[in-house]
């Protein structure tokens, strides 16, 4: 069941009964939304579902211990750089929910007894968030939130265990890094005062899969702490000199760390790490971090960083959100398989999923097993097993795939990159060391390539993602490394050069492309007998991915192809 938070007058928040499903293009006020009885053959946009919490009382922003402030607005603002401002084509709503081409069945909607709800906020200050902070974002040109934001953060801010899923490129870093530098390190809340004979530990630990991410998020961070503030964060990823690390925690004291598993547990088991006391533990890219592969480190880190919840026992006295006293987890990221929501029950107090126009109390999500999206090839509303990747692409991306030969991918490539005049494109392999080749291959072309992968060393992948970012590398081919996190927002084309692994693979993959709403496409390149992977895909991430040609210079559809969209819109209207 879920909450659908809309856009109203009085900062409230409630739920509907039944799923309801709304028309694609334009968003509708929840007020205006009525009773559908029987079956309605609507456009699903976003999919909205009721909850009433533990003592059957409708799930409020009120009952999640939040009070909001309409902070009047600051006159206009001129250097807005919002989600509607990277694509004007594309209205607000298509761009917050994905697309799904089928027509589903609508089952009867109640009544909505909406009238007010925060979450579409037009700007932080609405979000409740300090003075500093926002001044610190309009320097940085940051003043409107996109819509994962503005769920995210008054929910955080009310101590609540999150996990936040919204597709790749929607802003979910600053959904977290916000309430944390709300109330940690020098941009916090003035309110907040330190106690004086309190030994200050680390207060805010994240941590991401690779050290790109990792390094990613603590330039975000420095950005907006700005020079005078930015050794209150330290990173800790691997790969770079540990002593100089250890050095600077001693030295500097920062609040708040960003590092890698292996790093983090490493100085934490070696004492050099004053996590005991520490609020917020924030976990990027979760279902990556919980691979077998980090499974030793993020032990560590789970049993040390701050007190676990389920240890002391809360104050009674206090309002329920003040009572907390063990750390906060917030886990991210754009797929969330069962294997996180298992862990967040786990590892969380009463944890809640955040995603971009709801939320949802885990204790209502299934343990495993299903979770129902519509099938982009079927008319039927079927429920099919996703992998936990719905809603997990941006809904602007196009998807095609070209059937060729292996021996003529790259010519493929090369061809696709021109006719649709992609300017930064990531090609995707499965292992690095055929990446060489491609880029040899490529560039006896005459098309500028690098190639990016672990082995490569620390500063040549420093040097290539500046080249790529910097326009003077057009193709940046890559393996895995890239597919988590990496953000150039300039990307306009992703290519599956390999066919990857399995539908998340996929989501992340295509997610370097279509950043905060911008266009973007996704090629899979691949051979006659892998088309039934590519349809097994779209299927699960419930978008359509269209066969296409390279043609004179042109993207061209196939007949086929057309036909059944044509037969597709048909059905739904
Ligand atoms: N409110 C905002 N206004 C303008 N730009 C923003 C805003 N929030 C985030 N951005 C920018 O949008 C881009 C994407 O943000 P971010 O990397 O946090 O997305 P994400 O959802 O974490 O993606 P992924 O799942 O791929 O990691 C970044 O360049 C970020 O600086």
């Amino acid at each position: 069941m879920e909450v659908l938070i809309g856009q109203t007058h009085r900062n409230m928040m409630t739920f509907v009964s039944s799923r309801l499903l709304l028309s694609r293009g334009n968003f509708i006020p929840l007020k205006k939304l009525c009773f559908v009885s029987g079956e309605a053959k609507i456009h699903t946009s976003m999919r909205v579902q009721s909850r009433i919490d533990r003592q059957n009382r409708p799930l409020t922003l009120e009952t999640l211990g939040f009070r909001s402030e309409r902070v009047k607005e600051k006159g206009n603002n001129t250097n807005q750089i919002g989600p509607m401002s990277l694509d004007k084509d594309v209205p607000r709503s298509i761009k917050t929910a994905p697309k799904r081409s089928v027509p589903v069945k609508a089952v009867s909607v109640k009544a909505l007894e909406i009238e007010g709800a925060p979450f579409t906020a037009k700007s932080f200050l609405e979000l409740g968030l300090p003075p500093l902070l926002i001044e610190q974002l309009d320097k940085v040109g940051l003043t409107t939130p996109t819509d994962v934001q503005s769920t995210a953060i008054p929910t955080i801010s009310q101590n609540r265990d999150v996990i936040i899923q919204s597709y790749t490129g929607s802003g979910k870093t600053l959904a977290y890094l916000l309430p944390i530098l709300a109330k940690v390190g020098p941009l916090k809340c003035v309110s907040i005062v330190d106690e004086p004979d309190k030994k200050k530990g680390i207060e805010a630990v994240i941590v991401a899969p690779s050290r790109e991410l990792g390094m990613q998020i603590v330039r975000e961070v420095e950005k907006l702490l700005g020079p005078e503030g930015r050794k209150a964060v330290q990173q800790l990823v691997g790969g770079a000199n540990r002593s100089r690390q250890e050095e600077a925690l001693k030295k500097n004291k920062p609040a708040i760390v960003v590092g890698t598993p292996g790093r983090i547990a490493e100085i934490s088991a070696a004492g050099k790490l004053p996590t005991h006391g520490c609020q917020f533990l924030v976990l990027d890219e979760v279902d990556e971090l919980l691979s077998f592969n980090f499974r030793e480190d993020m032990h560590r880190i789970l049993e040390h960083v701050g007190k676990r919840p389920g240890g002391e026992k809360p104050n009674n006295k206090l309002p329920p959100q003040a009572r907390r006293v063990e750390r906060q987890t917030v886990l991210v990221s754009a797929t969330v398989p069962f294997s996180v929501i298992r862990a967040a029950r786990s590892w969380g107090r009463d944890p809640l999923l955040v995603r971009a126009k709801s939320i949802l109390p885990l204790d209502s999500v299934p343990a495993s097993g299903t979770v129902s999206v519509s099938d982009p090839t079927s008319s039927s509303t079927s429920s099919i097993l996703t992998q936990g990747t719905v809603e997990s692409l941006p809904p602007v991306l196009k998807h095609y795939y070209c059937v060729t030969r292996a021996q003529h991918k790259i010519d493929t490539l090369r061809k696709c990159v021109h006719a649709l005049d992609a300017k930064y494109v990531i090609a995707f392999m499965n292992h690095s060391k055929r990446l060489k080749d491609v880029v040899f291959k490529l560039e006896a072309r005459g098309m500028n390539a690098a190639e990016l992968h672990g082995d490569i060393g620390k500063l040549a992948r420093s040097t290539v993602l500046k080249k790529f970012k910097g326009g003077e590398v057009r193709v940046l081919v890559t393996n895995e490394l890239s597919a988590r996190g990496l953000d150039v927002p300039e990307c306009d084309l992703v290519v599956n050069l390999d066919l990857p692994t399995d539908s998340i693979h996929y989501a992340h993959r295509a997610g370097r492309a279509g950043r905060l709403g911008r266009k973007g496409c996704v090629v899979t390149i691949c051979e006659e007998s892998e088309v039934f992977v590519v349809n097994k895909l779209q299927r699960q991430l419930g978008v359509p991915i269209q066969d296409c040609d390279f043609t004179d210079g042109k993207l061209v559809v196939s007949k086929v192809e057309k036909e059944k969209q044509k037969t597709t819109s048909e059905v739904a209207r």
